[in-house]
């Protein structure tokens, strides 16, 4: 039996910077880590083009919902295979939350809320022109992101991600001790 690997849970809205964040944390952590985001998986071409409103193609009910249902397993397998993650990832929902807390049971986890202002976010958002526009503050306020549960740490990337910003993370991941956060029952 190999030792399970431990998780660093980035969560945050699009645009917040938690890829960003990600690349530092692996590049100055002392032991490997793999960066995790559904993103990577959309990026490499696994989701047919082919998205229609209704039938087995339909994304938002049909195709979505089994997606990150499978993502979040996959977190799980990684980490129990030994493999060391830092998760990208925006929890959208409380049964996501849940779901996470209870496929990671038994896990070192360490869940960290990447905020940044609104209007940086909107500013990020405009500037890469691959995201949706509202996209970001829709995590903010429709899915109230920040709003599911309380974490670990949380980062303000408002200011830019700094070797000092990377640092701070790393120091409080080090220092965590006890169950992570995200085993508390939710917040809304
Ligand atoms: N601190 C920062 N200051 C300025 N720009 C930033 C900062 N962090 C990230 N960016 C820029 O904002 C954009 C989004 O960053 P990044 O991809 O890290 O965010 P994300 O939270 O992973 O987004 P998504 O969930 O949409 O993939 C990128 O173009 C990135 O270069």
């Amino acid at each position: 039996m190999v030792d399970a690997g431990r998780v660093i849970l980035l969560n945050g809205a699009s645009s917040s910077g938690k890829s960003s964040l990600a690349r530092r944390l692996q590049a100055s952590l002392d032991v490997p880590f793999l960066h995790v985001s559904s993103d990577q998986w959309v990026e490499a071409g696994v989701i047919p083009q082919r998205r229609d409103d209704e039938g087995p193609f339909n994304w938002v009910d049909s195709m979505r919902p089994r997606f990150f249902d499978g993502f979040h397993r996959t977190i799980a397998a990684m980490a129990a295979a030994g493999n060391n993650l830092i998760v990208d990832h925006i929890i959208e929902y409380p049964p996501w939350r849940a779901q996470l807390a209870q496929l990671l049971t038994g896990l070192d986890v360490f869940v960290v809320a990447v905020v940044c202002d609104p209007l940086e976010l909107q500013r990020r958002e405009l500037c890469r022109g691959d995201r949706r526009s509202g996209e970001a503050l829709a995590h903010l306020h429709e899915n109230r992101i920040h709003e599911l549960g309380p974490v670990d740490f949380s980062v303000d990337t408002t200011a830019g991600i700094t070797t000092t910003l990377t640092h701070t993370v790393i120091a409080a991941w080090e220092q965590r001790s006890g169950p992570s956060a995200l085993f508390y029952p939710g917040g809304r």
